[in-house]
């Protein structure tokens, strides 16, 4: 083992040491039970996180989005995907019935005040994410598990946005991030991780409740980036550099990664596919949080987003839909 991998192995074992310490209570490590869910965003992430914990969890859901445009759109999605997985004989009619029965919606945050367990899956824009968790401290029950799904944003910074004094770990110890992977009914893996604040208890319910969902947990440290878009971002931008200095075209870039390395997508058809805006931010937060000039995002996916191209979502990225 090389002197740069001891050392990363000792930080994600510090960070995680130090988190128990300021943060668990020995008397108290069961996993908080999860009769009620909410999740905020019913966009492709927060719709998707809501099915998978009404069909495969059996939990209620209340599904909450500020535009009642974007939770009617989502709720359509829910039944579009049901039929579809009907039409298949992957479930019974009633088994979609019964799913669908589990999910209501609403454009009022107040109504998570009886939810044990709540997933935060809104754009990535951290002044946004701050704002709701101060609100779900003040909102939710006081054993609720606070929840995001950010791709990219320190759980810590999330954590301390739950309160004005950083004594009092009250809400901020349950906070913790399910950080799900896009299609949430296909994808199999879902990354855990800590703040600095984040209880062992906390820790304990994510992954109990995450494997209810038939997801295969992975934990990590809060490090920029965490584990999963450490490793894809930086893959993905460099392939857009590659296409904006002229290196390939993407056809063939798309084309050498897919049957080179034998994945579903080349790199710039699953940034389509994730959202050049989510992409984007998460290379900014790499940028920013390391001083690492190997993350500066390419100069063609931030023109693409200034122009709204934006990807599958937008009907135009790299690929027009
Ligand atoms: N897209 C991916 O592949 C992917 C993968 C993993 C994680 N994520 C993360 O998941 C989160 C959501 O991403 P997405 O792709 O689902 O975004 P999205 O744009 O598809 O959906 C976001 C939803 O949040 C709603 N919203 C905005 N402000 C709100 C508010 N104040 N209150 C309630 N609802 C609000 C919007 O109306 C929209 O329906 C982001 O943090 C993203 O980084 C995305």
């Amino acid at each position: 083992m090389n002197m740069a991998s001891v050392f990363a192995r000792r930080q994600a074992y510090q960070l995680t040491n130090w988190s128990r310490k300021f943060s668990s209570s020995p008397a108290r490590n069961a996993a908080t039970e999860v009769k009620r869910l909410g999740v905020i965003g019913a966009g492709q992430m927060g719709l998707g996180i809501a099915l998978v914990a009404a069909q495969k969890a059996g939990v209620p859901v209340t599904l909450v989005d500020n535009s009642q445009a974007s939770l009617d759109k989502g709720l359509a999605f829910a039944d579009k995907l049901l039929a579809k997985d009907v039409s298949k004989s992957r479930i019974t009619q009633d088994q979609a019935d019964e799913a669908r029965s589990k999910l209501a919606g609403t454009t009022s945050i107040e109504e998570l005040s009886n939810v044990d367990f709540v997933i935060e899956a809104v754009p990535e824009i951290p002044n946004l994410k701050f704002g709701i968790f101060a609100k779900l401290a003040k909102i939710c029950p006081e054993h609720a598990i606070l929840a995001t799904n950010t791709s990219s944003i320190s759980i810590t910074k999330i954590a301390a946005a739950t309160t004005k004094d950083p004594r009092d770990t009250s809400a901020s110890s349950r906070v913790v991030s399910t950080h799900f992977m896009n299609p949430v009914p296909v994808q199999k893996g879902v990354e855990i991780i800590s703040g600095l604040q984040t209880s062992a208890e906390t820790l304990k319910s994510a992954v109990e409740f995450c494997k209810a969902m038939g997801k295969i947990p992975s934990v990590s440290a809060d490090s920029p980036g965490f584990l999963a878009n450490r490793i894809l971002m930086p893959y993905i931008n460099e392939a857009v550099i590659c296409l904006e200095t002229g290196v390939g075209d993407q056809d063939s870039i798309d084309a050498i990664m897919k049957n080179g390395t034998n994945v579903p997508m080349g790199p710039l058809q699953l940034a389509d596919f994730i959202g050049l805006d989510t992409c984007l931010a998460i290379m900014r937060v790499l940028h920013q949080e390391t001083g690492d000039s190997k993350y500066r995002p390419s100069v063609l996916l931030t023109k693409m987003v200034d122009a709204g191209w934006l990807g599958k979502k937008s009907g135009k990225g790299f690929y027009d839909y």
